[in-house]
């Protein structure tokens, strides 16, 4: 949790400002019983009425100093806690770009939504608490404990019963809650996963009207939540109870061994009355202290969760950028015996033994069955995920040592799911290269056949998408994602079965602009559809993760079974 200090830090006089007008605001209160001790024994019990008036009148002047401590103390804590929030959740968004797929595979994009809202905020509460409710119990209690022993150093022995006993009770009570916060937390991740699925997939559980079985997997999720949430406030709801039975005693015990005093006068009614109000002062200072602490357990399961992600390695660590300094790249594109397993304790290579070049301006196609590993091989090469073992070389360079923007500078890759984000058609085009000029971005939508229907849409390339683009139709949002790659004019452009949507026409007058747009740069085209690759320099084909044989089309479909079986079935199609 001190990690996370550095956050404040900026903000330290500010955060410094709140406790010390709570200092003030205190101090104040806890002159207000001595004040009324005084009324009670020198105004009341000697019938001196000007005495009561003038007390009367400084207890409001006390009262007026400490709204002025409260009311600054809580501007300056809302400032603190509300600056430190902002600047951590900018922090951990950032870091969040950077992480590697791995990582983000491992999180889990439920898990990290919780942890950038509910775990700050409730770190952004703590800061507040602490900046002024615990700032204010401690100092009530020590100030209390200061003036009960002024007015009685006798009656002050029962203090030595009481806090004990109620330290006691709050560590015991805080170490059996604090691991459960934690589950509290994980459990609310996965609420957050299903509603974040069942949300980006709506589409696909009205189609199959899976509603029912979407509400029984969220009430399961809901209900484990809710489990963890009670148990951890059982615990917790013995606090105030436990608390106010110690009070009582306490307040009895006061009662009577005071009474005793005052009655043979060692202790006027008025001291009597003040040192109780100290003690019921002290006892909600220790209460309040008590609350403070779950607070700070919860938190501190945050802090932890946040702390996670903040210290997750992120994509670019095994990368030093020893190629800043060659010169720009070409894309000569190299795999050295690369191996490939997601995860540590993944079981089998998703590759293995990859060996190929790409000239500059060469075409490569990839063909394969669903899961040969097509995907994960072109991932490597923007580094989506790292290599387990050989190299990817970009121009002689491992990726890995390449300067982040500069291997995404040169490395394009159109995804095989066209992802389009809210704002115009232009602004999506537009995101790699956020200074293109309104001409480039009309010339890349020509090429990947997306101007025509860009321009019969009412706005044309002014019209807003809604988010992911879902104005549009698949084969339109693959071919803008198409154009906006095009854009960035990478040396090294990935297709990613990017036209799967796409009819078969429009797929061949694409694949017509590239190879006239981009023929200086090498390609990699995955294709489900034969056509999209025949036209290659060289063609891959993938078998469980190997290259079981690579050569043109024209050799393909005399040496590989595999190619001549998915020629065939695409044959007439
Ligand atoms: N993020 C991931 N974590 C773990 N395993 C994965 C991940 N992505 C893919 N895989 C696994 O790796 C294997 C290769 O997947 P990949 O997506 O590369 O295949 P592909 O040849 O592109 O398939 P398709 O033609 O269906 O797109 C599959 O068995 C898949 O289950």
């Amino acid at each position: 949790m001190m990690k996370l200090m550095r956050y404040i830090k900026p903000y330290g006089w500010v955060a410094l400002l709140a406790p010390l007008f709570m200092l003030l605001e205190v101090a104040m209160d806890l002159l207000q019983p001595r004040l009324m001790a005084s009324i009670v024994n020198d105004g009341v019990t000697a019938g001196n009425l000007d005495h009561i008036v003038h007390t009367g009148l400084i207890m409001i002047g006390i009262a007026l100093v400490g709204l002025i401590g409260g009311v600054g103390c809580t501007v300056f804590s809302t400032i603190a806690s509300q600056r430190f929030g902002t600047d951590l959740r900018e922090a951990l968004f950032a870091k969040v770009q950077h992480l590697s797929s791995r990582t983000l595979d491992r999180f889990g994009a439920g898990s990290l939504v919780t942890r950038l809202t509910g775990d700050i905020t409730q770190l952004q509460q703590l800061v507040l608490m602490v900046l002024r409710m615990l700032v204010r119990c401690l100092f009530l209690a020590g100030g209390s404990i200061i003036m009960a022993v002024t007015i009685s150093p006798k009656l002050s022995l029962i203090l030595l019963v009481m806090i004990p006993l109620l330290v006691v009770f709050l560590i015991v009570t805080t170490r059996a809650t604090v691991p459960m916060f934690g589950t509290v937390q994980k459990r609310l991740d996965s609420v957050n996963t299903v509603l974040q699925e069942n949300l980006s997939g709506i589409r696909v559980v009205k189609a199959f009207v899976r509603g029912d079985y979407e509400e029984r997997r969220f009430g399961e999720a809901n209900t484990s939540f809710r489990d963890a949430s009670m148990r951890a406030a059982r615990i917790a709801a013995l606090n105030g109870p436990t608390m106010a039975l110690i009070l009582n005693f306490s307040i009895v015990g006061a009662l009577w061994y005071g009474g005793a005093l005052s009655k043979d006068g060692s202790l006027p009614v008025g001291d009597l009355a003040a040192f109780l109000t100290y003690v019921t002062e002290l006892l909600f200072s220790i209460v309040g202290l008590g609350g403070q602490l779950q607070m700070i357990a919860k938190a501190k399961a945050s802090a932890d969760r946040v702390n996670e992600v903040l210290d997750a390695r992120t994509g670019r660590d095994a990368g030093v950028a020893k190629a800043a300094a060659a010169a720009p790249g070409r894309g000569l594109l190299e795999f050295k015996d690369v191996s490939f397993r997601y995860g540590e304790e993944a079981d089998g290579e998703t590759l293995s033994g990859i060996q190929f070049r790409a000239e500059p301006g060469q075409t490569i196609g990839i063909v394969g069955m669903n899961g040969a590993g097509k995907s994960t091989l072109v991932g490597l090469i923007p580094r989506l995920y790292d290599v387990s073992e050989g190299a990817v070389l970009i121009d002689g360079v491992d990726v890995r040592e390449m300067e982040p923007q500069r291997l995404h500078g040169q490395v394009g890759m159109v995804l095989q799911q066209a992802h389009l984000f809210t704002g115009t058609i232009r602004d999506n085009i537009r995101f790699g290269r956020p200074e293109a000029t309104d001409d480039e971005v009309e010339a890349a939508a020509k090429a990947a056949q997306a101007h025509e229907f860009i321009v019969g849409l009412p706005k044309g390339y002014d019209t807003e998408l809604g988010q992911r683009g879902v104005n549009l139709s698949g084969g339109q949002k693959q071919r803008l994602s198409i154009a906006r790659t095009l854009l960035t004019k990478p040396s090294i452009l990935i297709l990613d079965d990017c036209t799967s949507a796409v009819d078969l026409n429009t797929d061949q007058r694409i694949r017509a602009s590239l190879q006239s747009l981009m023929k200086e740069s090498t390609c990699l085209i995955i294709g489900q559809r034969i056509a999209s690759v025949a036209h290659a320099d060289r063609i891959l084909v993938l078998e469980d993760g190997r290259i079981t044989a690579s050569g043109t089309h024209a050799e393909l479909l005399r040496r590989s079974a595999l190619y001549r079986n998915i020629a065939a079935s695409q044959e007439g199609a």
